[in-house]
């Protein structure tokens, strides 16, 4: 949904894809690049005034933006040197930074950068990557395009390469020959990859070269992001909108998802849902806020007897599961009930009568980095009141709920930080919670898929139930979409989601799965 302050709203029924130039519109490398270009040049065109015994005239950051900024490296150093009317001859792509050619340049600039790279980590700018979490949880495909040769190294730093369904880099762009920014080839080349076509995705850029790009591209939506220079210079470079901020750009819902208050109370349309339930049904259920009140303590929540003997009296009669967050122990510590399968970490911890255990093995692998993610963000929260870290086997929750509003910030570049560090970890978000865990495709539809094949349940004649209230249940949603039933508790929250159906509250769970007994049971007795 767009927040009712944004500047633009992406909207799934105009657009079908965002594509995202990288340095300075998802990482502060922006930053990084314009200062590496500044100790080239002003160092160069120092040499050179004493040389020719002329004036020095340093590098502005006026010329960087309009010279060098988004351009492919050789072009800027071309383009620049240009405007202050020198030249040099181009060398070879072999040759070393200490060459006084146009390749020496660009290797010489490529090695300042990643000096600063390598002194100060790959920032990212946090409401950007909210923004790529939202939108593919709308439904949007993305890809990232960027004239930079560095641009598969910055992702990879940065840990967010899972958010890109597509990447368009310099090294990409030189292979297919392709012209750079502000010629509109590169991205062009992205939606192609998407498989979308230019007028149904949107571009966002900060520099005027990939502005004009995604203009002369006919792109259906160009935002410029402008983080420095004059108000406006992006607009007159021909962007729809400029933005300072990416939090100003919001999300409608995409064609699968809708608001969550347009989604059909469950208890209305019994007659509609029942009728789905000819053959078997398969139950599976998230914890918190679905069995349980969310509760300030995430040690608290405890559950009630009565959803207990509920649970109790369904699993008599359908393969009941609990497909949780939490960590397996303390989920089956609060259910205390036999004869249930467990899925705890967001699935990839699954346990279930008889002894049966699976854990998921590219998960497995990854548990040192958890092990250190999880010591990182014990020391960096320790000074912040409220935060509280929660280890998980297979993730590391960081609650923030008892965290002041001044404070959150630092939570969030906390989080941000140590994924950085730990790439193989993926950033995901629940109820005033944040969450690093394996950056692989695995989650709780995954898991549900998991227990149907081995419950051997996957074929047609089943009907998988899935009930959960919170953003990775929606993994879930989309995997039944169309092929079970997903139902949302939608307490105070106004989100899109992709479940069928709603439910009020944890105990309009309970008298749905209530209704549910009395069908199945019905049928069995
Ligand atoms: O997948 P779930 O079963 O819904 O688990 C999601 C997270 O639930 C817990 O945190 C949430 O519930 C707490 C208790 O109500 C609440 O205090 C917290 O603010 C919520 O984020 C749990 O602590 C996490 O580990 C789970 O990932």
């Amino acid at each position: 949904m767009a927040s009712p302050s944004s500047t633009v709203v992406l909207s799934r029924h105009e657009l079908d894809a965002v594509l995202f130039d990288l340095d300075g519109v998802v990482t502060r490398t922006a930053r990084v690049h314009a200062a590496a270009w500044k100790r080239l040049f002003d160092a160069y065109l120092e040499g050179r005034a004493r040389r020719t015994e002329g004036r020095f005239q340093p590098f502005t950051d006026e010329d960087y933006r309009r010279f060098v900024d988004g351009r492919p490296r050789l072009e800027g150093i071309r383009c620049f040197l240009e405007s202050r009317g020198l030249s040099l001859p181009e060398g070879t792509p072999g040759d070393g930074p200490e060459a006084e050619t146009v390749h020496g340049l660009g290797e010489r600039k490529n090695a300042y950068f990643h000096e600063a790279l390598a002194r100060e980590g790959v920032e990212v700018y946090p409401p950007a990557v909210r923004l790529l979490e939202q939108i593919r949880a709308a439904g949007f495909r993305t890809a990232v395009v960027t004239s930079s040769r560095n641009g598969e190294a910055v992702l990879r730093a940065a840990g967010l390469e899972h958010l890109f369904d597509a990447r368009v880099d310099g090294v990409e762009a030189g292979r297919l020959e392709l012209p750079g920014k502000p010629a509109p080839d590169t991205f062009l080349e992205g939606a192609r990859r998407l498989g979308v076509a230019p007028g149904r995705a949107a571009v966002l850029e900060d520099a005027r070269s990939g502005v004009q790009a995604g203009r002369r591209g006919g792109f259906g939506c160009v935002i410029g992001v402008r983080r420095s220079g004059a108000e406006g210079a992006l607009v007159k470079a021909g962007a729809d909108v400029e933005v300072t901020e990416l939090s100003s750009v919001g999300v409608e819902a995409d064609l699968e998802t809708r608001p969550m208050r347009e989604v059909p109370l469950a208890m209305e349309r019994r007659e509609e849902w029942l009728r789905r339930m000819t053959g078997r049904v398969a139950v599976f259920l998230d914890y918190d806020g679905t069995l349980t009140p969310i509760v300030p303590v995430p040690e608290e929540a405890f559950l009630a007897d009565s959803m207990r003997t509920t649970l109790e009296e369904l699993a008599r009669y359908v393969p009941v599961a609990i497909v949780s967050g939490r960590d397996l122990p303390m989920l089956k510590g609060f259910v205390k009930l036999q004869g249930l399968y467990f899925a705890g970490s967001h699935g990839f911890d699954i346990e279930g009568p008889g002894g049966r255990h699976f854990q998921q093995e590219e998960g497995k692998a990854l548990l040192p980095e958890l092990d250190a993610a999880e010591r990182e963000l014990t020391e960096a929260l320790a000074g912040i009141p409220g935060a509280g870290v929660e280890r998980k086997r297979f993730s590391v929750a960081v609650h923030w709920r008892h965290v002041e509003a001044a404070r959150l910030p630092e939570v969030e570049q906390a989080v941000a930080g140590c994924q950085a560090r730990h790439p193989k970890l993926t950033r995901s978000g629940g109820k005033k919670v944040f969450e690093l865990r394996p950056g692989i495709d695995w989650h709780k539809g995954r898991a549900v898929e998991w227990l149907l094949k081995a419950l051997g349940l996957e074929g047609e004649g089943v009907l998988p139930v899935f009930i959960g209230d919170d953003l990775t249940d929606e993994d879930a949603f989309r995997t039944l979409k169309g092929r079970g039933l997903g139902l949302v508790v939608r307490g105070d929250e106004e989100r899109p989601t992709a479940a069928d159906y709603a439910l009020r509250d944890v105990e309009e769970v309970r008298r749905f799965l209530g209704v549910l007994i009395a069908h199945v049971g019905g049928a069995k007795r």
